[in-house]
């Protein structure tokens, strides 16, 4: 990389084989951490935004969103942009003026990374690759996922537990249990809110020991409005593949089950997370909201294919289940190859090639398990990161947008290079019921990052309001927000936010009301109704049986210290009593 200066001693590299040589503060020179992907650890505030076009007065609350964003150089130079720090950005729009704030979560990992200044956990989602200074810590970087719970925003990433933070400060509160109710190792990072109940349906799976020991458990939980654990049931997946996403219906969860797969031995063998397995099927598990029982799981089968993110979901008059998500035609996560016979990594090249449709399944839950289905409806498009009106999830609905691939767009090589995290050129709105696609193409140096829908004040029609979406300038390492008319994609943004600043590639975020959060504040305020959120007081189970076990061999103390817990005779920290 060419340089401004050179020094007058060259350092030696940063790197020596794939392993951090030196405390050179360098990151790795490998396409994960450069261009549009470079690291950019920025908390900052930005008060009044730059703005074109008119923000329409009436959008007012708070868009959240969360990036990988690594805090130090990985230990690995081959690391992933998924196993970076959760950096939370936040939006707020008020009467028409637009703040800015970025905060990183201070997870566990975050802390001790920090009091150490320098990285200690090694890959993603391996722990055998990790410093022994944090031995037995919880690993989880809380970065896919940013999602408003009774007064706190929780942040997650499905290799752990939630991190909680404040939503006005985003200072983080800590490591979230729902008051001791949730104690499963893994949680994902796409609960679910039906709009009806107020509950909360959310899932873990790989949860039946560490998270991290290929375990076929899936644990299933529904917290109610109030914020009490009502439904717990433990299921088997028919092999430890990723379940990144769900479906909801009144009476179902659906978990749709991706062939890339777990292998315990591959991971103490220093190896990868996972392993894409191109003989395997994609599998959709089944299982009823109310009183579970293990023996309830249905499994139903199709050929492979890689699940992306869920639109809507429902059941139809017949009582069967009508689920819409995206399946590409290949293993997206190219960075995770196929074991056998010799791991051949493809490319991002490859990975743009993949193509992502919108897939309608209708699966009548009385099916017996291990039935193959075929889909019922493919909408005919290419993209990810499907968003609906959150009002009509579990209802019949219409309208979904999503990230949109257009090669046919002419895209400036030259200008930006490899179009970073994947060609999402055009922004579409589509509609189940006429098959229309509305759709505006961002010109041939930008792409979209998720978008989110907007209800319009005082409208409950579905899909009336405003979709907003970071752009990403490829050329100038900048971003903007897009705002349309949620229904009208085509005529082009009614107004933007303009950042003096390069975010990161983030993966999801949410729109939350003025109204629910100034709510929940006078709730969750001293003396309030409900009181300020608790962070996790107890060590998770699995902990607690590594120090039962004596796997901690005076690791804890110093655990404890970097993590910021308080030491003396284990009180609060990992043996928590
Ligand atoms: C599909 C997204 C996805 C799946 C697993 C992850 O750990 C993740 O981290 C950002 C993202
Ligand atoms: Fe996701």
């Amino acid at each position: 990389m060419a340089h401004i200066f050179s020094l007058a001693a060259p350092p030696p590299p940063a790197y020596h084989e794939g392993n951090q040589s030196g405390d050179q503060v360098k990151f790795p020179d490998t396409g994960f951490f450069q261009g549009f992907n470079k690291p950019s650890r920025l908390e900052a505030d930005i008060f009044e935004c730059e703005t074109s076009g008119t923000i329409p007065k009436d959008i007012n609350g708070t868009f959240y969103r969360v990036q990988p964003d690594h805090q130090f150089p990985p230990l690995f130079e081959e690391d992933i942009h998924f196993n970076g720090d959760g950096s939370v950005s936040a939006f707020k729009f008020e009467n028409g003026h637009v703040d800015f704030k970025q905060r990183f979560v201070h997870t566990d990992r975050f802390k001790a990374e920090r009091t150490a200044r320098k990285a200690l956990l090694g890959k993603y989602r391996n722990p055998y690759t990790d410093n022994e200074m944090v031995k037995g810590i919880i690993r989880t970087a809380s970065n896919t996922n940013i999602v408003f719970w009774r007064g706190v925003l929780l942040a997650t990433k499905e290799d752990g537990p939630p991190f909680a933070m404040d939503p006005t400060t985003l200072e983080t509160i800590g490591r979230y249990d729902f008051d001791g109710q949730v104690l499963a190792p893994t949680f994902t990072a796409h609960p679910k809110f039906d709009p009806d109940t107020g509950e909360m349906v959310c899932f873990g799976y790989e949860a039946g020991g560490n998270g991290h020991d290929a375990s076929c458990d899936i644990v299933v939980y529904t917290i109610d409005k109030d914020g009490k654990k009502t439904e717990e049931c433990w299921y088997k997946a028919p092999f430890c593949g990723m379940i990144h996403d769900c479906a909801l219906t009144k009476n179902y969860l659906i978990l749709p089950l991706t062939p890339i797969k777990v292998n315990e031995e591959r991971l103490k063998k220093g190896g990868n997370k996972f392993a894409w397995d191109p003989n395997e099927d994609q599998w959709y598990g089944i299982v009823p909201r109310r009183n579970g029982k293990p023996e309830d799981v249905v499994w139903l089968r199709a050929d492979n294919g890689f699940h992306g993110h869920v639109a809507g979901s429902y059941e139809d008059e017949n009582g069967h289940i009508v689920c819409d998500l995206t399946v590409a035609s290949d293993n997206v996560f190219f960075f995770f190859p196929p074991d056998t016979p010799t791991p051949t990594p493809s490319t991002l090249l490859q990975r743009n090639k993949l193509v992502s449709d919108t897939y309608r399944w209708v699966f009548d839950p009385k099916t017996p398990t291990h039935t193959r289905v075929q889909p019922a409806r493919i909408y005919g498009i290419n993209g990810e990161f499907s968003r609906i009106d959150d009002r009509v999830l579990t209802k019949r609905y219409n309208h979904f947008w999503q990230c949109n691939i257009d090669p046919s767009k002419p895209y400036d090589f030259a200008k930006c290079g490899p179009p970073a995290g994947g060609l999402f050129n055009v922004i579409g709105h589509y509609e189940w019921d006429t098959g229309r696609k509305d759709t505006w193409w961002a010109g041939p140096t930008c792409t979209f990052q998720e978008p989110v829908f907007v209800p319009k004040e005082g409208s409950t029609a579905e899909g009336e309001g405003y979709l907003m979406a970071l752009l990403n300038h490829l050329d100038v390492l900048r971003n903007d927000i897009l705002i349309f008319d949620a229904q009208n994609l085509a005529q082009g943004p009614l107004a933007a936010v303009h950042l003096p600043v390069k975010l990161r590639l983030g993966l999801h975020g949410n729109f939350i009301e003025k109204r629910e959060v100034d709510a929940w504040k006078e709730r969750r305020s001293e003396g309030g109704e409900v009181g300020p959120a608790v962070p996790a007081r107890e060590a998770l189970p699995w902990q607690q049986r590594m120090v039962e076990r004596g796997e901690f061999k005076g690791e804890e103390g110093k655990l404890n210290q970097m993590t910021g817990k308080e030491v003396p005779n284990g009180a609060n920290g990992v043996n928590g009593h």
